[in-house]
């Protein structure tokens, strides 16, 4: 593929600080969207509309504890639409990755990697052609998801971030689902070197993360019910659509 051919769009949600991606083979018009929030759908369906672009799948990195997933609410939209989650993570979807699945899409290859810790089910997406990788909550900027709910496992998301992200090459961009201090972007030479957690060592990691303390996500009692369920059941009152 040639480079002029990647579509790579990073769209934000102000009220739950998510990042969705919608990366794109402008040379076939295919098309998948990460991470999408439900509240968002309208934006991002009128995007890739704008840009003439066919969505073929509409994955999660993970099943969201802080915003419902527009993954659902798109399928009504698009017939023939996929929606796609790991098969750990124990939620609905019509495609279910593994560690070492690719998704294909026009002529560009998304690599899968299990990256549990934060949640069981959390996977990092990899474009090598590109050198970027789509982290989730596994990899913040400067930070990483916190491990204190969804089967969250400090230890395990730091052998999980130094096996599978850490390891890419340095130069790679990577791209968080999350960031509350104004980030976009970092590198892995970044993360490596000065992220505050995770370029500690794994005894140091896990007892910052132990000692975090933070809130419970707002919307997570609202939030986990529908993700499960691809964001198209179990919706508060003010969510639901028709489908
Ligand atoms: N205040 C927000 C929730 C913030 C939060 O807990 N974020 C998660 C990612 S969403 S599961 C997280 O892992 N944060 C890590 C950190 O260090 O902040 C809300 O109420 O929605
Ligand atoms: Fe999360």
């Amino acid at each position: 593929m040639m480079p002029e051919d990647f579509i790579f769009r990073q769209l934000f949600d102000s009220e739950s600080c998510t990042y969705t991606y919608l990366i794109a083979d402008g040379a076939s018009g295919q098309a998948v969207i990460i991470d999408p929030v439900i509240q968002k759908v309208d934006r991002d369906l009128q995007l890739v509309a704008d840009l003439g672009l066919t969505l073929i799948y509409a994955a999660n990195t993970h099943v969201h504890a802080d915003h419902i997933t527009g993954s659902g609410k798109m399928k009504t939209r698009l017939p023939g639409l996929k929606s796609v989650l790991s098969e750990a993570s124990g939620g609905d979807a019509d495609l279910f990755l593994n560690h070492g699945d690719v998704l294909n899409v026009g002529s560009f290859e998304i690599e899968v990697r299990a990256t549990p810790g934060h949640t069981n089910g959390c996977v990092t997406y990899v474009v090598h052609q590109q050198r970027l990788a789509l982290t989730g909550d596994a990899l913040l900027v400067r930070g990483c998801g916190r491990t204190d709910f969804q089967q969250g496992n400090s230890a395990r998301l730091y052998q999980s971030v130094h096996e599978q992200i850490f390891s890419l090459p340095d130069d790679f961009k990577l791209f968080p689902a999350h960031d509350y201090k104004g980030f976009t972007v970092t590198t892995v030479k970044e993360e490596k070197t000065l992220n505050p957690r995770l370029s500690k060592s794994e005894e140091e990691f896990v007892a910052i993360m132990a000692g975090l303390n933070l809130p419970y996500p707002k919307m997570i009692d609202a939030a986990l019910p529908a993700n499960l369920k691809c964001g198209l059941q179990n919706l508060p009152e003010e969510l639901e659509f028709d489908e």
